[in-house]
């Protein structure tokens, strides 16, 4: 190498290390050679956890499936691979990798992935009505099917009659939406608002709440899908509510599904229920409400535009005929997060065409009807063919998965908790059944 050459080093380093963008490389043995500041921040590591690991076992470390390792066993180029994960400091990730194999004379030397972190994007665009601190008002909301605007009128009469609100409605559909919009609608603008995020076992929560009532502050308290509680904890939750000053406070609370028969099943508490709902709303799921979904998307996409500068502002025929042909078991949600997915892909389009929606979309929505496809019976039936016992564990894993997943609007962090397993392993193990479904 000549003198020259060595002069540059500290050049190469330093744009390495103040790059916007993550970089890892590594040598044709799998072992990291360049880890800049980027890539340390964006996964919450240090060089010395993984220096010594070569790339198979930080796959193992990572749970990730790894683009570095497949370009150095392919030797071809990955590009725009996006991965969503949690890093070691519990933050939650989504990047853009592109990963090249690096040559000299031809000679494989090893890998290098250069990775964009857009998670501030993807909290943006998901959720396009709550825009910084802009407050959500009513009016808002995307109502163009006749039972959003019945739920948006009978919302503002709960603001005008400062009573408690029951919200409900299936996961994704806009309860939360809805409460934020009752509160930012109320006459004290300076109050806050303050969500309860119910969770079967967690007392501590129900404790601070009641710190926060004992105050002498006003805030709208949203408690979050409330059947999610045990009954001894809805118990614990009317009594703080029921001790409070209620004259300061609007209080909201949501819930998945019919009330009498969360009642009957022994999944909420009757008074708790008499408790919030002064004012019910019930939010229909988006597959009776079809009328909504194109506002939504226009929205959307012109959300995205004003905030980004991108060029996509509408969709073709065929995408507009799939989307009403769907089902959305997720509802809004569901088809916030597939515009996400899309537009986030999108370079230079101004229109989405089904080319560009997802696979995992496409092959569900495509003639298969409504439901997405389940497996009919987990039970051998006599006259079946039986199943070896690995790949119906796996059939098993990820019906159950995807169901529990459903339950709980497609949120991870929910779903983990309530199948008792850390959000890293949920999504390693969703990947990992995805791959095994493409294969
Ligand atoms: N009518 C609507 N107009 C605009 N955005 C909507 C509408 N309905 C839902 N959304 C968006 O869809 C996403 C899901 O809505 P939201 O969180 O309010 O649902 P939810 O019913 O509270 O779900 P969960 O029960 O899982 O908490 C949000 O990002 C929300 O902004």
């Amino acid at each position: 190498m000549s003198q020259f050459e060595e002069s540059l080093f500290p050049f190469y380093e330093f744009a390495v290390q103040h790059a916007g963008v993550g970089i890892h490389a590594v040598n044709s043995d799998g072992r990291t050679v360049i880890y800049n500041d980027k890539m340390k921040e964006i996964e919450g590591l240090d060089l010395e956890d993984i220096r010594d690991l070569s790339i198979l076992e930080l796959f193992n470390f990572r749970q990730q499936p790894s683009t570095l390792m497949e370009v150095l066993q392919t030797g071809t180029e990955q590009l725009n691979i996006k991965q969503t994960y949690w890093n070691r400091s519990e933050t939650e990730i989504t990047t853009i990798n592109n990963t090249y194999p690096i040559r000299s004379n031809g000679v494989l030397l090893g890998a290098i992935e250069l990775s964009h972190d857009v998670t501030a994007l993807e909290k943006f665009v998901l959720e396009p009505l709550k825009k910084d601190r802009d407050p959500i008002l009513l009016n808002h909301i995307v109502a163009e099917s006749d039972s959003m605007k019945k739920i948006i009128a009978t919302a503002k009469k709960a603001v005008r009659a400062k009573l408690p609100v029951l919200l409900i409605g299936e996961a994704g559909t806009g309860k939360d939406l809805v409460a934020q919009g009752i509160h930012h609608e109320l006459p004290q603008m300076d109050s806050s608002f303050y969500t309860l995020y119910c969770n079967r076992s967690d007392n501590q929560s129900i404790d601070r709440l009641a710190t926060e009532l004992a105050t002498d502050s006003p805030f709208t308290l949203f408690c979050e899908r409330i059947d999610f509680l045990s009954i001894d904890l809805q118990r614990k939750l009317l009594d703080v509510l029921e001790n409070s000053d209620v004259h300061k406070r609007q209080f909201i609370a949501s819930i998945g599904e019919d009330p009498v028969e969360l009642i009957s099943a022994g999944s909420l508490l009757k008074e708790l229920y008499y408790f919030f709902a002064s004012f019910t709303i019930h939010f229909p799921p988006l597959r009776e409400r079809k009328e909504d979904i194109l506002p939504f998307v226009h929205l959307y996409l012109a959300r995205r535009k004003e905030s980004l500068g991108t060029v996509l502002d509408h969709v073709t025929k065929e995408v507009e005929e799939l989307f009403h042909s769907y089902s959305w078991p997720g509802n809004m949600r569901e088809l916030e997060m597939l515009l996400n997915e899309v537009a986030s892909l999108a370079s230079s389009e101004t229109t989405i065409t089904v080319d560009m929606l997802p696979q995992h979309f496409r092959s569900k929505s495509n003639g298969a009807g409504d439901t997405p496809s389940l497996i009919p019976d987990f039970i051998a039936a006599g006259g079946q063919d039986l199943l070896p016992l690995d790949k119906f564990m796996r059939e098993a894993e990820s019906y159950y998965l995807e169901k529990a997943l459903r339950i709980n609007g497609g949120n991870i962090t929910r779903t983990a908790n309530a199948l008792s397993m850390s959000r890293q392993n949920l999504q390693y193990r969703l990947r990992k059944n995805k791959k095994g479904e493409e294969a």
